[in-house]
């Protein structure tokens, strides 16, 4: 399997920049997720990879090779890919031995290594002793299997998977990943996968690019992007995470000292000194009597997770909703001091305090100087 590489890659629609300098690269056998919202390019991504949307600039390489750019453009059948989309797009009335073995015949095997093949990669997906079904004989996630047997069965370099869980319910949809997870490590092929569900993405890949507005915000382990954003859309987008603006006062060794409204904190962090961002999740805060880092009011409680996860607003800086699970109902306006116990600094970035751009990339924060009431 090829170590996939794209070099400033981009995408223009008309007018419409859907992919902005996009540049990757991910190890043989890497399980890497494409993970952003609605029209942030992950598609696009997928679909230049494969060789069915040709780039305006940049190059994609598998290994040393040039499949597209620098005047070069191999087409998808010649770039040895599998595609699994969300609809399946299997033939109605093709038996399921039928529908894998049309792409071996097409590919000119013999009808004794068909045979064999189409067995062998059955048995990958769990789907052995059901070559004789039509796929309305199938369920969901059935259905699914022989999408990605049909795939797997013509030994691709690359396996391309658009959305292929959108279509099952969440039970079906967390035994299909756990099934994914277990076949990619049995091929050992390598994997994309384009997904907005972050839960989706986190749980079934060695590797997450993250996307937003056509370019690519972060390339990182699920635990690293979860622990170390990069960026403020990052830490907002992963893990239902918090940002409150801070001022960076010193930075060494992967440590911070930050002033955060008027406390002094020391964060792990990679941040220069000026304006910057602590970003943490609900797990990094505790409720405490008094000395608390941030002073809030509660707004409001919801019962979720069999805790009431309970959002509060700061009083004393101009940040956003933090929000937390406690074990008893509050009224709202009560005043909350918490602790933040663990987080990670980043400088402004591309998100900064002053010029709204946080704004137009969030919705879920406000753009501020700290404001000392
Ligand atoms: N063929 C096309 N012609 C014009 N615009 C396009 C075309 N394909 C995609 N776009 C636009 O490019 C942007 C990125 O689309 P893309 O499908 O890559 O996003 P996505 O992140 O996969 O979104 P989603 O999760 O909704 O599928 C969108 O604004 C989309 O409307």
């Amino acid at each position: 399997m090829p170590r996939l590489t794209l070099s400033t890659v981009s995408k223009r629609f008309d007018d419409f920049q859907a992919v902005d300098g996009v540049s990757l690269t991910i190890p043989d056998g890497a399980f890497l997720a494409l993970l952003g919202p609605s029209g942030s390019g992950k598609t696009t991504v997928l679909r230049l990879i494969a060789g069915l949307e040709v780039p305006d600039g940049g190059e994609i390489l598998f290994d040393e090779t040039i499949v597209a750019g620098h005047g070069a453009f191999l087409p998808p059948e010649k770039r040895g890919i599998g595609m699994v989309f969300q609809s399946y797009a299997l033939w109605p009335t093709m038996t399921v031995r039928g529908n894998i073995e049309f792409g071996l015949k097409v590919g000119g095997l013999k009808p004794r290594e068909r045979a064999a093949r189409i067995e062998e990669v059955l048995k990958v997906v769990g789907l052995a002793g059901l070559g004789d079904r039509r796929p309305h004989e199938l369920s969901g996630g059935q259905r699914q299997r022989v999408a990605l047997a049909r795939s797997l069965a013509t030994r691709p370099n690359l396996i391309l998977l658009d959305e292929p869980l959108a279509n099952l319910d969440a039970h079906l949809r967390e035994a299909m990943l756990a099934e994914f997870r277990r076949i990619h490590s049995l091929t050992g092929s390598t994997f994309v996968f384009v997904t907005h569900d972050q839960d989706e993405a986190m749980a079934v890949a060695t590797h997450v690019a993250v996307m937003d507005h056509g370019r690519l915000e972060q390339l990182a382990t699920p635990e690293e992007l979860y622990r170390k954003p990069a960026s403020p859309m990052v830490a907002r987008f992963i893990g239902r995470g918090r940002t409150l603006p801070v001022r960076v006062l010193k930075s060494e060794g992967g440590r911070t000292r930050v002033m955060l409204g008027q406390q002094l904190l020391d964060m792990p962090g990679n941040a220069p000194v000026g304006y910057g961002w602590l970003c943490f999740h609900a797990s990094d805060l505790k409720r405490v009597n008094e000395g608390g880092h941030l002073k809030t009011e509660l707004v409001g409680q919801v019962f979720q997770n069999g805790s009431l996860l309970s959002h509060c607003l700061p009083t004393e800086i101009d940040g956003d909703v933090v929000s937390l699970p406690l074990d008893e109902r509050i009224a709202p306006g009560t005043p909350i001091e918490l602790v933040i116990t663990d987080g990670w600094v980043i400088g402004e970035g591309r998100g900064t305090h002053s010029n709204g751009d946080v704004t137009r990339r969030s919705s879920t924060c406000r753009p501020g100087v700290i404001s000392l009431r």
